[in-house]
Parts: C-alpha cells; structure tokens; sequence
C-alpha cells in the first residue's frame, strides 16, 4: 500500500496548506503546477496528510502543541513539511523544537511567491527519494497510530527534548527500549552513543563493573582497567530496563551518580565527571517495591524526574493490523518467504486476544505462522492459536466472544465507522449499537483520523 504511495506522491506535485496563506501566492502554486488541498488544522487527518508529497503548515504560538500532535501523527508519512512563521515566533522554543524536529525547512511570513517554490519543488524531490522501509518503521521503529499511542509519542517527545531522567513503565514487550531510543533520538545527544542494559541480566558478582567500569586489579581476572556502560554513554544516554532488579549496591552507587554525576570505577577512588541520561524501564510496580524494601525510594525519585507509560496492545488493538503487516513483511523479506494475509478468523481472534505479551507476542506469533502457513493465508492455528484461546468454552461464551469478534473486526475493517461496521455484519445501527454497549466497546479506539 506504501509503495503505491510512494509513487503517487513521486508523480503528482500535490500539496497540503494547513492555515492562512495569501490568495496571490497559493494562486502562484497553483500556476506553476501545484495540485493545492488547503485545510485548518483541526481538519487535517494522517490520511489526508499521505495524499501530498509537501505540507505547508502554519505554526504560532499558540497552536504549537496541536501543530506537534499533527506532525507526530504523520511521521510515518512520506510528506515534507515547511514551517510559515512570523518572525517572532521563533523567539518560541517550543516552535524552534517543532521546526527542527519535524519540518523540512520553515519560511519567515510574508513569503514571496519566488522564495517559497524553489524550497517546495526541494521539499517535493526529498518526499520522492523517501525509502518505503523507513516510512513504515515509524519514529525510532515505533509503528502504531491508535490515539492513545500518538498521546504516548507526543509525551515522549516532549521529555525527550529535556534533558532529565525518565522512568518508561510498560508490561513486558510494550517497546520500552524502542521508546528509550526515541528518547535519545529527540534530545540534543542525538548523535552521541546510545547503550542499553538490562538490570536483571547483569550477573550479581559485576554490576558494580558492567554499570561502573573496574581499574586494573579491581577482582582476580581485572586485568586491564575497564569503563562501564555509563562511562561509554558519556554525551549520550544509557538505557536501564528491569531497573527494579538492580542490586542494592548498585543502587546505591547509582543513586551518587545521579546526584553528583560523578562515578567511582570499581577498585579505585577518582571521582570521575560523566555526564550521561538516564532512561530506565520497569514492568513492575516500583512503589511496592520500595514497600517492600527491594527498591531504595530516594533512587526512584532521582530516576522518575518523567514517567511515561506505555499502552499495553489490549488498549489499542486498532494498530494490530498495521502491526500485523509490517511484522509479515518484516519476516517475509527477512526469510525470502512470500507475503502472506491474516485469515478473517485470525484477525477476529487476534481482536479478542488479550496479547499478555505485547507486541513482542504478537511479532513472534507473526513469524512463526509465516514459517508453518502452508497456504498464502495465517490461520489461528498457524500462529499457535487454537487452545486454550477457543474451543473449551461453554456454547453461551462461545456466542458472546463471537459476536464481539464480529463487531470488532468489523470496527477494525472500517476505522471505526459504525455505519459501515453495522452493514458489513448485517445488523441495524440501532441493534449496533446496543451490541457495542453490551460488550463495552468503544468504536473511537478504531478511528484513526485523530481530527
Ligand atoms: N510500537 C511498535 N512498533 C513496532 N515494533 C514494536 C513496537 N513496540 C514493540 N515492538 C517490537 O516488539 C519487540 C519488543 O520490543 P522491546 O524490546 O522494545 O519491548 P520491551 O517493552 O523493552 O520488552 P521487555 O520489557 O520484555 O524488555 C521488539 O522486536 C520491537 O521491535
């Protein structure tokens, strides 16, 4: 589907206009070839937004954080955005973060006609060399489009932009280390390293050294000195997931280091200055753990100056079919397989699923049914479904989980229409309706147009 627009957006030169422009210069665009779609901005869907190759949008002051909203929802679109702005506006941090992070280029209103095509025509040729795989890899590889997931991008990139320690909490699998890269991919350390370690694999006898570094004769084997990850992520950031198993004098050096920035590698007594970011994970719940004593409290403060929470698949299951198909394609390419569809049946099943292990679950379930499908299609069985997920259940709860896939997968193959939802299962709107309510579903978690 992408490619098709890939190659729509290479051919037509057609252009979104989010906000006021003067009448003589759109009329110019228009002149020089331009196919135009002026909108506001509350009018402006990601659909809308895949149609054009340029985005001529209009930011102020006082629309940024709606203008952010839109740009994020649309950055696994092959559009190129130009920032219109008054001059002042860029005394705003928030408008120079938009324009930096998102924009192609920006333009200081009033823009005269010649000034503003050569930078289209240049934003119009860069959407054309725009590779396929990166579009559907999303921002930082996280795909989903479901509103509560966009809610969870628009918070990420705004802690990312400052430089303080986030605590991510997400269940097993959800993409917290996905969502640590974007983190580091919004910050000004960029280009600097990015190093990830998880807290529960360090084997207990070298925390100290993994996380610290050792000089030479530290412990019987330290036979060079030796930096830690903290140390390699100076400039940069460094990941800890599964925090909650870190050892209590890990702990404690840690808790130092985020107060003073300044580390102590193991077996010697210079205070080295590092200055790394801190992005931890945790599944668990880190208030109990300090209940529990397992986890020191002046250490969780110091760690969740932000915390962000990242929604577990159950809570947006309209992005399972997008997940779905970039998982099939992932995995076909990667095992020279032909691409293959979901079964209705698989999708329904899917829709119902509670998903346990996130994402992760999902692209496993994906890549073994690629390998056992021996038809073009993935049936439940070919992703290991098939036991305990159906046949024990008593007929009543048969017929219940049935009408609910029904009513989901037709949500889900009608972005959440529910005009079209109730004609493709052959019920009345009214009977609809009441059957939403009766499973209590919510026909706007299908809806991808955020507008
Ligand atoms: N939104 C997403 N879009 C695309 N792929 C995703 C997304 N979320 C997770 N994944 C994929 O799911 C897998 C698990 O992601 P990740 O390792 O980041 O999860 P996690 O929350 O850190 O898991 P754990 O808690 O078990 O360490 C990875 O292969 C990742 O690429």
């Amino acid at each position: 589907m992408l490619k098709e627009t890939s190659a729509r957006v290479c051919g037509a030169r057609s252009m979104l206009i989010i906000g006021e422009l003067v009448p003589s210069v759109t009329d110019g665009l228009v002149q020089a070839g331009w196919q135009v779609l002026r909108k506001k901005l509350e009018e402006v869907s990601v659909a809308l937004c895949q149609q054009a190759s340029v985005g001529l949008l209009r930011v102020t002051s006082v629309d940024v954080v709606e203008c952010r909203r839109l740009l994020l929802s649309c950055s696994t679109s092959h559009i190129r955005w130009i920032a219109l702005l008054d001059g002042a506006e860029l005394e705003d941090s928030r408008v120079r973060a938009l324009v930096n992070d998102f924009c192609f280029d920006y333009c200081v209103l009033p823009v005269p006609l010649a000034h503003l095509l050569p930078a289209v025509g240049h934003a119009h040729g860069m959407a054309g060399l725009c590779c396929p795989e990166r579009v559907r890899s999303g921002v930082s590889g996280l795909l989903g489009e479901h509103p509560a997931f966009l809610a969870f991008l628009e918070d990420l990139s705004r802690v990312g932009m400052m430089n303080v320690s986030v605590l991510l909490h997400g269940e097993t699998g959800t993409g917290k280390e996905l969502a640590a890269r974007f983190v580091h991919d919004c910050s000004a350390r960029a280009k600097a390293p990015f190093f990830s370690v998880n807290c529960g694999s360090l084997a207990p006898n070298l925390v100290q050294s993994e996380l610290f570094g050792n000089e030479k004769g530290a412990f019987t084997g330290a036979h060079d000195k030796r930096a830690g990850y903290i140390e390699a992520a100076d400039g940069g950031t460094l990941f800890l997931d599964e925090i909650g198993d870190m050892s209590a004098e890990a702990q404690v050096s840690m808790l130092r280091f985020l107060q003073e920035g300044t580390i102590i590698r193991l077996g010697g007594s210079k205070h080295l200055k590092i200055d790394a970011r801190i992005v931890a994970a945790t599944h668990v719940d880190l208030a109990q753990s300090i209940r529990d004593r397992t986890f020191r409290e002046d250490l969780y403060h110091r760690l969740r100056v932000c915390q962000v929470c990242i929604p577990p698949l159950r809570e947006r299951l309209s992005d399972l079919p997008l997940l779905a198909g970039h998982f099939i394609e992932k995995y076909a390419c990667k095992f020279g397989l032909p691409e293959k569809r979901l079964s209705k049946e698989a999708l329904g099943l899917m829709l119902t699923y509670p998903w346990p292990g996130n994402v992760r679950e999902l692209e496993n379930r994906i890549c073994q049914g690629l390998i056992m499908a021996r038809g073009c299609v993935l049936t439940p069985a070919d992703m290991g479904f098939g036991g305990a997920e159906q046949g024990s259940s008593p007929l009543q709860v048969q017929r219940g989980t049935g009408e609910k896939t029904s009513l989901l997968q037709s949500l889900a193959i009608n972005g959440g229409d529910c005009n079209l939802a109730a004609r493709e299962i052959g019920v009345s709107r009214a009977t609809f309706y009441r059957l939403l309510a009766k499973h209590g579903i919510s026909p706007r978690q299908f809806r991808k147009d955020l507008s």
